[in-house]
């Protein structure tokens, strides 16, 4: 089956070599072609280039483009989007006066939805989240990881993977799980934090390599959840069960954290609302993808992740959703490339860079995500028609899609 898309107004993203990254000054340049057309055979990428070189092509099914902006699909490389219930209550709450910290520490927060999702059964859960996942894909976003980290017993968070294993089988959206136990003390522990390292360690990943049930072992290395030496036994034993550390970290507070994830090798360090200059150096010459999340920033109304101090040192950066019911109720990309130019100062080009390609890195996948590249899958935006590419960020809070190809079908 081949679809061929023709008269497109501009077509975003287009990389005739594979690259994997685009960091520094690289991001402020994003590869466009004009009056373009893009062949897909099956789910793939074959051919694109300019109206004028297109003859003889033929295939079997045309989309006329006119007017309108094509690009790669997002690439939301952050999000905990199987999760039970909601925690509009303290949102209420935060506007009334309390913190997050505040909340958190009243038994509200994480152990909030941990103990919703214990109480709810695996296939309430699957139904819950797909909901979700269906939403996003409609939003442009064709590839995605999620975290457990709301279950917090060897059951619940078990039960969150296979969620996630299921999401994986039963959507065209390319799914990444990570296994988050250490993302909140539970009650029951709250005395003796070493017993329940010990439970993620000894009990929580062997079977989850057993089940072959995460690709990447994550923590939220924050005061008051997990110090650096517990940071570093979990990613320690996580990656003897072969997985790769990305690590919560600078949320509130910047200790040394993000040079513990470069140490570890971590695929990328997320957050980073608070930085300094030990931060940025740690990320220099590392592979390390530092990993920003506006929508988390504004709904909590906490610092904005330095972006021009990391651009402008020369590192990459991505941008990324943080749906959860916490701290970002919403896994709207457009949203969030939208709040990183208004909000980071990333431009345009910048902020698309970071919402694919950069994506793609930082949950591995960028040699076949994140791009128009020949080769790679077929999961593309078509806009409505626009000016132009800027005006996706600009008129924010509409809704600029006209439709969604994953694996080159229309969903
Ligand atoms: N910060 C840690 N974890 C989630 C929020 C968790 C929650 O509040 O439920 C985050 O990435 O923002
Ligand atoms: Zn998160």
């Amino acid at each position: 089956m081949s679809l061929l898309i023709i008269n497109i107004k501009e077509l975003l993203q287009v990389r005739d070599t594979n690259v994997l990254k685009i960091s520094g000054s690289e991001m402020r340049v994003l590869p466009t072609i004009k009056n373009a057309y893009l062949l897909i055979e099956d789910d793939t990428i074959v051919e694109y280039g300019n109206m004028e070189e297109l003859i003889n092509i033929e295939a079997d099914e045309v989309i006329d483009a006119t007017g309108k902006i094509v690009l790669p699909t997002w690439c939301d490389s952050h999000t905990h989007i199987v999760y039970a219930g909601h925690r509009e209550q303290e949102f209420v709450d935060r506007i009334n006066g309390l913190s997050y910290e505040d909340i958190a520490k009243r038994g509200g927060g994480i152990l909030n939805s941990a103990e919703k999702l214990q109480n709810t059964s695996e296939e309430a859960l699957y139904q819950q989240s797909i909901k979700r996942v269906r939403q996003v894909m409609k939003l442009g976003t064709g590839a995605i990881e999620i975290k457990s980290g709301y279950g917090l017993t060897v059951d619940a968070e078990l039960k969150m993977l296979r969620v996630i294993k299921r999401i994986k089988r039963d959507f065209p959206i390319k799914v990444k799980a990570t296994f988050l136990g250490a993302h909140a003390l539970p009650k029951t522990y709250k005395k003796d934090k070493e017993a329940y390292l010990d439970l993620i360690i000894n009990e929580m990943l062997p079977q989850i390599e057993k089940e072959a049930l995460a690709h990447y072992i994550d923590v939220f290395c924050e005061k008051g959840y997990f110090d650096l030496k517990d940071t570093e036994r979990i990613l320690s034993a996580g990656k003897k069960y072969g997985l790769i550390p990305k690590i919560h970290v600078n949320q509130f507070n910047a200790f040394g954290g993000v040079a513990i994830g470069v140490k570890h090798n971590a695929l990328s360090v997320d957050h980073l609302e608070e930085l300094n200059n030990d931060d940025i150096n740690a990320l220099k010459g590392s592979n390390t993808m530092p990993v920003a999340l506006p929508s988390c920033s504004y709904f909590l109304s906490i610092p904005y992740t330095p972006a021009r101090q990391i651009i402008d040192a020369g590192l990459p950066l991505a941008l990324a959703s943080d749906y959860n019911p916490g701290s970002t109720p919403s896994g709207n990309m457009n949203f969030v490339v939208s709040t990183a130019c208004i909000k980071m100062k990333m431009t345009p080009e910048e902020a698309i860079n970071a919402a694919t390609i950069n994506g793609a890195y930082a949950m591995g996948i960028s040699n076949s995500y994140g791009s128009i590249t020949r080769g790679k899958k077929a999961n593309i935006i078509i806009t409505k028609a626009i000016p132009s590419y800027n005006f996706l960020p600009y008129a924010f809070g509409e809704n600029h899609i006209d439709s969604v190809l994953i694996n080159g079908i229309l969903i």
